[in-house]
């Protein structure tokens, strides 16, 4: 017993080196391993929610792997949906100028699409319509941003017992700017060739357009119809070879189009295949969803729907609802303005550093007044730097010297920052929280600083309808932010500063459930016991009022407590496959309930 937890205590200090934040994370077990490091799912023992920490080894060790990770941390903190994977924190390192490894603490998902698709192979249609829905909403808030995915495979798309979709990793995305040559997108293209789409098997156009996500995310569904790669090519020839045997050689008027001269002559000289009706393609599946998979599969990216266009395809026409597929404001230049440059791995090191601050938010204050150059890191030589100042200013002073206490020496790197705060009170202050906090009226017309606040013990983690910041933009009441509050010139400040009125997530994951306020919710055990906790009544898709639909995505029936019970479980003693398993089956469970089918 002594030893096992001897052996725990060696895994997390391995894990987490020399990070002060090492204190605040319970390892609990590596769920994850990625070109980029290892993934561990672990306990925030300040709010005791389950979380996925990503360890980035060696970040600066070649700059194009530092661009890239650089990259996907800006986004994923730009981008906050419902559907995307959410950055919780980044941990402090020990030293701004020497660190290697970043420490990425992420809200913790029970497995992804490819280990679903794996482990059941008889998902209903309620489940597919549910997948596709989600994908395509994630799709159109970045899409609205500017932001092209560019590596959209079921790895990459994460799952819940409940059977919640986000997307993640978002390595290989990109932001597109009018006036940035799209053609540079292509040169780094290395993207997971099954997904693909087929102009860009052999560079067939030079603008780079979302339509390639909308590609991908066909070539998922339908897989999740089937349980199998729609084309597992083995080459880029092989590739465009099974797109052709499904989907007909292309019209002439779109292999004219074809810039890339090689890719024109072979799709010219391919012998003429007709078009495989989706029907026998796809034997079982819902006619609704093949016409909109063939949409999304169309050769030409033209002919393919926007994710916008896609979600108002009749196929969702009793789950779709615009108010809840929000828009997301276009990103600010200034955020890319680094792609523009030849970076140094030190400019790639201060930008990370910058993100990084973006979630200790104090700091990042800090670190603004004294725009960067001067900013005095608050590492513990930081602090006894400082002592040791205090103690030089002061010695002549009659009377002892007493230097400012060294109140956080054992504390998490987090909590010791240049503004002295009380660290046993200082709440578990994310970007998001940052952000929220910087919203805050106050009566000076300053922005209160986070320090201040910090002098209260912070309540549980908020609730993603109530509380999550994003950048959601969109006609509906609900999700508007307060376009004045939006900068049209970028200050770097203001994205600190920026109000952000929430997106409630208005599906359930058992969308086809309406609340009843009366019973109590619970999502980790972790939640406010005070706020209302609805109780699902099962209603029929097909009703003739499409159900309401309650606007937390964690709200859950009685029942998904013992599911998520089941999956963590089945997650643990058989691996993300039994635990993709289970948490299908478990679902069905509700499902069987829920739907009111047999
Ligand atoms: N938030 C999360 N919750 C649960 N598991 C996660 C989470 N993030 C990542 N994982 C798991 O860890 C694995 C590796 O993560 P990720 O894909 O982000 O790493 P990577 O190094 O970028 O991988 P790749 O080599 O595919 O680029 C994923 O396949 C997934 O199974």
């Amino acid at each position: 017993m002594q030893q096992s937890q001897e052996k725990k205590n060696m895994k997390e200090m391995e894990f987490f080196t020399e990070y002060g934040d090492a204190n605040r994370y319970r390892i609990l077990e590596v769920i994850g391993k990625g070109s980029y490091g290892v993934v561990c799912a672990a306990i925030d023992t300040h709010t005791g929610e389950k979380v996925a920490i990503k360890k980035i080894n060696d970040v600066f060790e070649h700059v194009s792997d530092a661009l890239r990770i650089l990259r996907e941390v800006k986004l994923l903190r730009l981008l906050r949906h419902p559907d995307i994977v959410e950055i919780k924190s980044i941990m402090l390192p020990p030293s701004k100028r020497e660190f290697k490894d970043i420490y990425v603490v992420f809200e913790l998902m029970e497995s992804d699409l490819h280990q679903v698709i794996k482990a059941n192979d008889d998902l209903t249609r309620e489940h597919h319509q549910f997948f596709l829905y989600q994908m395509l909403r994630a799709l159109k808030y970045m899409h609205t941003a500017n932001v092209y995915h560019r590596d959209l495979k079921p790895k990459n798309i994460l799952a819940n017992a409940n059977c919640k979709l986000k997307v993640c990793d978002f390595g290989l995305a990109r932001v597109s700017f009018n006036d940035t040559p799209t053609t540079v997108f292509w040169t780094d293209y290395v993207a997971t060739r099954w997904y693909r789409a087929p102009e860009l098997c052999g560079s067939f156009c030079s603008k780079y357009t979302p339509a390639i996500d909308i590609w991908s995310i066909g070539c998922i569904f339908a897989e999740v119809l089937t349980g199998k790669p729609l084309f597992p090519g083995k080459s880029v020839v092989h590739q465009l070879d099974l797109i052709t045997d499904l989907l007909g050689t292309p019209k002439s008027e779109t292999i004219a189009g074809v810039r890339n001269e090689k890719a024109r002559k072979y799709l010219n000289e391919m012998r003429k295949k007709n078009l495989v009706p989706f029907s026998q393609k796809f034997p079982n599946a819902d006619p609704l969803a093949l016409r909109l998979l063939q949409r999304l599969l169309a050769f030409d990216p033209k002919d393919r729907p926007t994710a916008a266009e896609a979600l108002a395809d009749p196929y969702f026409k009793c789950l779709a609802k615009v108010e809840r597929e929000p828009s997301c404001q276009p990103i600010s230049k200034m955020e890319f303005e680094f792609e523009r440059r030849r970076l140094t791995k030190d400019d790639i090191r201060e930008l990370i550093y910058r993100e990084i601050l973006e979630y200790h938010p104090q700091l990042l204050k800090d670190y603004m007044n004294s725009e960067g150059s001067n900013f005095l890191y608050p590492s513990a030589i930081g602090h006894l730097r400082k002592q040791f100042a205090y103690l030089e200013e002061n010695s002549g002073k009659s009377g002892p010297v007493i230097p400012p206490d060294r109140k956080h020496a054992s504390l998490p790197r987090s909590t010791v920052h240049s503004s002295a705060v009380n660290s046993n009170a200082q709440p578990s202050l994310n970007a998001s929280d940052s952000r929220r906090v910087s919203i805050e009226p106050s009566r000076n017309g300053v922005v209160p600083s986070t320090s201040a606040y910090s002098t209260k013990p912070i309540g549980p983690p908020p609730r993603v309808p109530s509380g999550r910041p994003g950048r959601i933009v969109e006609s509906s009441v609900t999700y508007e932010n307060d376009r004045n509050l939006k900068e049209s010139s970028y200050d770097a400040r203001t994205s600190y500063y920026r109000s952000t009125v929430l997106p409630p997530q208005t599906v359930s994951p058992n969308c086809f459930f309406h609340p009843n306020t009366m019973n109590q919710e619970k999502r980790g055990g972790t939640e406010a016991a005070s706020q209302p906790k609805p109780q699902f009544v099962p209603t029929q898709c097909n009703s003739a009022k499409p159900a309401e639909l309650n606007p937390n995505p964690y709200v859950q029936s009685q029942h998904k407590v013992g599911i998520d019970a089941k999956l963590l479980h089945a997650q643990s003693q058989y691996g993300p496959a039994g635990a993709a398993a289970v948490a299908v089956a478990a679902h069905r469970n509700i499902g069987a309930v829920g739907y009111g089918m047999s």
